[in-house]
């Protein structure tokens, strides 16, 4: 039995509005094992939100096969959780309470409730917070927050589209560290959308480079930095090195 797997397969999607039709994704193949990190990275335009929807269920392929754990996606499930760019935090709720708020939808007992939250919030640095309102706080806690609320329904694969990319840089890397470090207690498989090369290598244990439009795999590079990986591996000559070969690749991929 397989937790946590995706395959995706000779995916395309093709948008049709009126008479223009735009073809998003072409023939996409990824496969992605338990537990592993992937991020997906290329070009403004080139598929990779629609991508993460079709993964979360939210969007239908015009053609090829996406599995979870060996099964056809039917639509969202509580096997997959998603954090978007933008707050999703409930701001008339405290920390606790919106931490609390998919477990309830759930179903699952008070004693159980307070068990995921209690072990959550000093994962994510927000026990003395258990009980300020998201507007209380900065960005960064306030991300803090919705990676709290899809953790808390300990989903086998959360699935991240920007998530860092309306935080400052200082707050962003800060946020990448949390984020290793949350990832590593729990171990979930994560497709990560980003922009940012930088933070592609730093986070990843493969980077999936798609073409501009329509989205094609590109490149699919493994990251050989060991972990933990710790803020300093920024600094290094190796880290440097692929950053500017990945950097080179994006170019190349855009021409
Ligand atoms: N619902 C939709 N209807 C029509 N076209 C769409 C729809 N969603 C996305 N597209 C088109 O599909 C293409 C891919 O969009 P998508 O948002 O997946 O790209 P992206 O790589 O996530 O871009 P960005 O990095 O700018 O967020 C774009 O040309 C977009 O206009």
């Amino acid at each position: 039995m397989t937790h946590g797997t995706l395959r995706v397969s000779a995916l395309t999607k093709i948008f049709n509005k009126g008479s223009t039709t735009v073809t998003a994704l072409e023939n996409v193949d990824i496969d992605i094992a338990e537990g592993e990190f992937v991020s997906i990275v290329g070009s403004s335009g080139c598929g990779k939100s629609t991508l993460l929807n079709i993964l979360a269920g939210l969007e239908r392929q015009s053609s090829g096969q996406v599995l979870v754990n060996g099964r056809p996606i039917a639509g969202p499930g509580p096997d997959r959780a998603m954090v978007f760019q933008s707050d999703a935090s409930f701001p008339w709720l405290t920390v606790k309470d919106n931490l609390e708020y998919g477990l309830k939808v759930q179903g699952r007992s008070q004693a159980e409730r307070e068990r995921v939250v209690g072990e959550l919030l000093p994962l994510l640095g927000l026990d003395q917070f258990a009980h300020a309102y998201p507007r209380e706080l900065s960005g960064g806690m306030r991300k803090r927050i919705d990676i709290g609320r899809a953790y808390a329904v300990e989903p086998e694969i959360l699935l991240m589209d920007e998530p860092f990319g309306a935080l400052d840089v200082v707050t962003r890397e800060h946020m990448q560290d949390e984020l290793l470090r949350t990832w590593s207690a729990r171990r979930s498989t994560v497709v990560f959308i980003t922009h940012d090369i930088d933070e592609a290598i730093m986070l990843s244990d493969r980077i999936v480079m798609l073409s501009p439009r329509p989205g094609r795999v590109r490149e699919v590079v493994d990251v050989p930095f060991a972990r933990p990986r710790t803020p300093e591996l920024r600094e290094t000559a190796d880290f440097y090195k692929l950053r500017t070969d990945l950097r080179r690749m994006m170019g190349e991929a855009t021409r």
